[in-house]
């Protein structure tokens, strides 16, 4: 069983408000989700909806395979999760914080509290109360609160919120241990790319309640790498040219004076060269690199792309 969560028409609506519009996700054992969307768009919704804290309006969920049903609790000892800011006693030191989430959870080993302190980098700190804790090393015993019961599936909403660059690169590198050494899979939400897309190996793009997109990082990359960018007065006329002489079909017509074409089949000089021929006014003619926030941008504006490699 690799599905380690799967949705399938998941629906919320608070009244007559809908909040997660038929979501249809697929998580992977072993695998970082980036769950990435603006402010509102759904995602702890859907989170809070996998660990049973908020009761679907439609649509099913399966955990680990199997059927979520209203009520059941089984399946929370195999999930760890970071909703919000995490909350903890905060005159205690992290390891009295975590030997008391054992005891609550059922689940208590002495070496399992260690080695998630060990994992999030908070050995050392035994002495310390919590409340002399920053706020990265909050995070980051919230983490290890979540993973000192060896969970399968780890949900982490908005973990890099207000850590600075440092306390990022901490995260990044943990989510990475947990994946790769402990073969976690991890449910990340974010508002923004730049956080999670260094780490997640999908991304699933929400916004408005609706997932618009589910797509590996490595499609990602391969979509995102180059194309050639002509600046026009007659983009018709460019567009014709390009399918109907130079056999160009994979391209892209952005406003009114702009063409980019993805994965070229013919070098620059021979697009120049074609265009010129056929009386194609070119401004400027230009290989470019398409960034990744352009991409999701794109994507949440809807945008229709000749490309279709995502
Ligand atoms: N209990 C509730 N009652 C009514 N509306 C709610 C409730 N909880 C959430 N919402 C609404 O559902 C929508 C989605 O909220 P949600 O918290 O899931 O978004 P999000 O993507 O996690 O954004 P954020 O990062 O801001 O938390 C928002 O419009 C929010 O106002």
């Amino acid at each position: 069983m690799n599905e380690i969560v799967r949705t399938h028409q998941l629906i919320k609506s608070y009244g007559t408000t809908e909040v997660v519009s038929g979501v249809n996700m697929t998580l992977r054992r072993g695998e970082i989700y980036g769950f990435l969307g603006p402010n509102g768009a759904g995602k702890s919704t859907v989170m809070k909806m996998l660990l049973g804290l908020v009761r679907p309006t439609g649509g099913e969920i399966e955990l680990f395979g199997e059927k979520l049903l209203p009520g059941a609790t089984e399946h929370l000892k195999r999930i760890g999760h970071l909703i919000e800011t995490p909350v903890f006693y905060e005159k205690l030191t992290a390891e009295q914080n975590l030997e008391l989430h054992a005891e609550y959870m059922g689940y208590y080993k002495k070496d399992a509290i260690r080695e998630a302190l060990e994992m999030v980098q908070l050995i050392g700190t035994q002495d310390k109360p919590v409340k002399q804790f920053s706020l990265g090393m909050k995070q980051r015993l919230g983490i290890a609160r979540a993973i000192s019961t060896r969970p399968e599936l780890l949900l982490l909403d908005e973990p890099i919120n207000g850590l600075d660059p440092e306390g990022i690169q901490l995260m990044r590198q943990l989510f990475r241990r947990l994946r790769d050494d402990w073969g976690i899979a991890l449910l990340i939400s974010s508002h923004l790319l730049g956080e999670i897309e260094q780490v997640a190996d999908t991304i699933g793009v929400i916004d408005g309640g609706r997932l618009l997109r589910e797509v590996s990082m490595e499609s990602v990359h391969a979509s995102t790498t180059e194309y050639v960018e002509i600046v026009t007065s007659n983009v018709n006329l460019a567009a014709f040219v390009l399918v109907d002489t130079l056999g160009v079909e994979n391209f892209k017509q952005i406003g009114d004076n702009l063409i980019r074409i993805y994965d070229p089949k013919l070098s620059q000089e021979a697009l120049t060269k074609g265009l010129i021929a056929n009386d194609v006014p070119i401004q400027s003619i230009n290989r470019k690199h398409h960034s990744l926030e352009e991409y999701f941008f794109e994507m949440l504006k809807g945008g229709e792309s000749h490309a279709s490699t995502y």
